[in-house]
């Protein structure tokens, strides 16, 4: 297994004063690491039952889709205002350099459906935590909350208690 923090590098300031940016890019771009990381989220999964990964945009889209393959699951985006199409569910939320809202197609998760929670970063868990409020407003029953990267200082993970909370790589 290769060691993915070597693909992952750090840009400070980014994109504002005194973030340090976590920049995948790198190992999105190498062939072996892009394998390596998709076989590793998919290890943390140990084989439940996943009928829906639902992936936060942008960057939860890159891996999401592929967990959802693999699972034998369909695939569900959690997007920014304004891009979904059909009729959806808004939850503001905050994170670390900023606020938004999150929006989810009101038909994207039956009652019942296992769903598991993938995006690349959990830092201050705002973000997360709004997008569990969607899916839970659904019907949706999350049986993971995954991440390739948690930075562990911003505490984002105590904001996710309820969840089983799992990430590849702590800073
Ligand atoms: O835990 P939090 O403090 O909420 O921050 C984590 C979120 O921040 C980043 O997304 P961003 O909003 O930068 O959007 P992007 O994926 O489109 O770059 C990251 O991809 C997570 O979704
Ligand atoms: N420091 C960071 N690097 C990359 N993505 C982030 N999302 C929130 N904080 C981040």
């Amino acid at each position: 297994m290769l060691n993915l923090e070597n693909y992952i590098r750090d840009i400070p300031d980014f994109p504002k004063h005194g973030v340090v940016f976590k920049d995948i890019t790198p190992l999105l771009a190498n062939k072996e690491a892009l394998v390596s990381c998709t076989t590793a989220l998919l290890n943390l999964t140990e084989n439940q039952k996943i009928d829906k990964v639902v992936g936060i945009e942008s960057r939860g889209f890159f891996f999401a889709t592929s967990l959802a393959q693999h699972l034998n699951a369909g695939f569900v985006p959690i997007r920014k205002p304004g891009k979904l199409p059909f009729e959806t569910l808004k939850q503001p939320y905050t994170l670390e350099y900023g606020m938004d809202a999150l929006e989810i197609h009101e038909d994207a998760i039956s009652k019942g459906d296992k769903v598991l929670l993938h995006d690349d970063v959990l830092a201050t868990g705002g973000t997360a935590s709004a997008a569990c409020k969607l899916i839970e407003k659904l019907g949706g029953e999350i049986v993971q909350c995954n991440f390739l990267i948690e930075l562990e200082f911003l505490k984002g993970a105590s904001k996710l208690r309820k969840y089983d909370v799992r990430s590849l790589l702590t800073y």
